[in-house]
Parts: structure tokens; sequence; C-alpha cells
């Protein structure tokens, strides 16, 4: 039986004496079973974060999976359970384009999510869009040293799409930035439309409590095995280089792009 038919499949992986991985996959029918999930496990880290430290650091995707929960969020029971005034809203990159430019991740954050629900405004921290793409990422480093001080943010919960050709964020295969690991934001570029783009360096991803991928659809299938079944493989995709050092991954898919993964992974 492929791990295609809905259903979750936990796997802990010990990376040394001191510390584990925990990887949880889970598989739903439909992209609205994804997207409900997604949205529920927002309401329960978000319970768990302010019971823990009185505020709830989200890190926001771009990508049309990730919108989808925004939009479930938006919606009941989530618009109003969620106690949204001790929420901090990040984002994982954007694009280098004004915020009201429909291609922006923080226009799109707003007109599926924040212009619905209650977070103030002093709590939501875009990338700022600069003259250049290296000033709107030198921007944000210095918006997240001002917050954070000197050790990167440990968000608590960080979202991430995946790319057809398994980058994260806007961390793309072959880039440098891919590599970066003393800057915690840097511009970057890719191919198409909007090819500027400023991301956050896996220092910060990987210091994230939970990380939770969004991937639904076939076209993500192949990448997503590739991901999953790939221990003992060296790493040649972005998002093979996604390890929270001190937190759980959780992989939300439907039957779609879970298609080519089987029990052995
Ligand atoms: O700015 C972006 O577009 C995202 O950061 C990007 O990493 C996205 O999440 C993936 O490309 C998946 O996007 P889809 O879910 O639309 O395929």
């Amino acid at each position: 039986m492929t791990m295609a038919g809905s259903g979750s499949f936990r796997l802990v992986w010990k990376k040394t004496e001191r510390s584990v991985e925990i990887m949880t996959i889970q598989v739903f029918s439909t992209v609205t079973d994804v997207s409900n999930a997604a949205a529920s496990m927002v309401a329960d880290q978000a319970k768990t974060a302010i019971a823990r430290h009185g505020s709830f650091h989200l890190v926001l995707s771009g990508g049309t999976t990730p919108r989808h929960t925004l939009e479930r969020l938006a919606e009941p029971p989530y618009a109003t359970g969620i106690p949204w005034n001790k929420v901090h809203i990040f984002w994982g990159d954007e694009r280098w384009v004004p915020p009201d430019d429909s291609r922006s991740n923080q226009h799109m954050a707003r007109t599926a999510l924040l212009d619905h629900v209650a977070v103030p405004a002093g709590q939501i921290f875009p990338i700022p869009y600069r003259q250049s793409p290296e000033e709107a990422a030198e921007g944000y480093e210095s918006t997240l040293r001002r917050l954070f001080g000197k050790q990167p943010p440990r968000f608590d919960l960080l979202f991430l799409g995946l790319g057809t050709d398994g980058h994260v964020a806007s961390l793309f295969p072959g880039t440098d930035a891919v590599m970066e690991q003393r800057r915690w934001v840097c511009h970057t570029q890719t191919q198409g439309p909007a090819a500027d783009r400023i991301t956050l360096t896996f220092p910060v991803i990987n210091r994230a409590r939970t990380i939770i991928f969004l991937a639904t659809g076939e076209e993500k299938a192949p990448k997503v095995r590739e991901i999953l079944a790939a221990a003992g493989v060296p790493p040649r995709l972005p998002a093979q280089l996604v390890h929270p050092v001190n937190g759980e991954i959780y992989w939300l898919l439907d039957q779609a792009a879970a298609s080519l993964l089987t029990e052995k992974i």
C-alpha cells in the first residue's frame, strides 16, 4: 500500500545522542482537508506558544497552497477563536515588488487573512520594499535583530510551501542563499517575473519550533518522494536541508502529492 491513502505517519530519527528529529507526515483526501488541518494546527500551536511565552510568532509563506490555509484561518472558528491580539506575523520570503503588487506575499496574506482578523498593526512585520533588494534584505534583518537580539529568532510556527524544483521560501537550488550560514535574510534571484526575491536563510528556518510543509497536487509528488525517501542520500534539494535544530516537521499533503510515496521511506 502506498502512503497515498489518507492517514498519519510519524517518524522519529535519532540525529545525535542528545537530539532527535521528529517528522509527521499526514495525507489528506483533498486540499480543503489539508487547509483545515493546517488551520487547526495554527490554533493549537498558538495556544501552546501563548501559554509558554505570552505570544505566538508565526511565519507565513507565499504560494497558492499556503494561501488556502490563510483563507481558512479567516473563517470561523479561527477568525475569532485564535487570540490574534497575541500573534506576531513574519514572512519567510517576499518578491521585490511594492506591497500593493498582486505578486507580493504581503499583499496575498493581507487579502487572504490579515484584513479579516485582529492582529495589531504593530505586530505585523512584512519584508520591506526598498530601493534595492539588498536594502530590503538588510532592512528585514535589522528588524529581526532589533526584535530578537544576537541569536537568530526561534519562531513558534513556520510555514513552507514546496516548489516543483524543491525550493522552499525563496531558497532555490544552486543559489548562494541556500548555503548562507551567517546572514538571517538575503537577496536571491529566480527565473521569471518578480525574479528578485528576499528570503529567510536556513540558520533562521531551522531554529523554528515547528515547521509545517504544505504540498498539494500531482506536480509535487516526485519531489515529495525524493525528499521523504532520501534517508542516507546526500541532499541536493533545498527542501532536504530543512532540519529543525530542536523542533518538529509536519508534512501536510493531499493524496495527489503523496501518490508516489511508499511505506518504506
Ligand atoms: O513566495 C513563494 O511563492 C513561496 O515562498 C514559495 O516557496 C511557494 O511556497 C512554493 O513555490 C509553493 O507554491 P505553490 O503552493 O503555489 O505551488
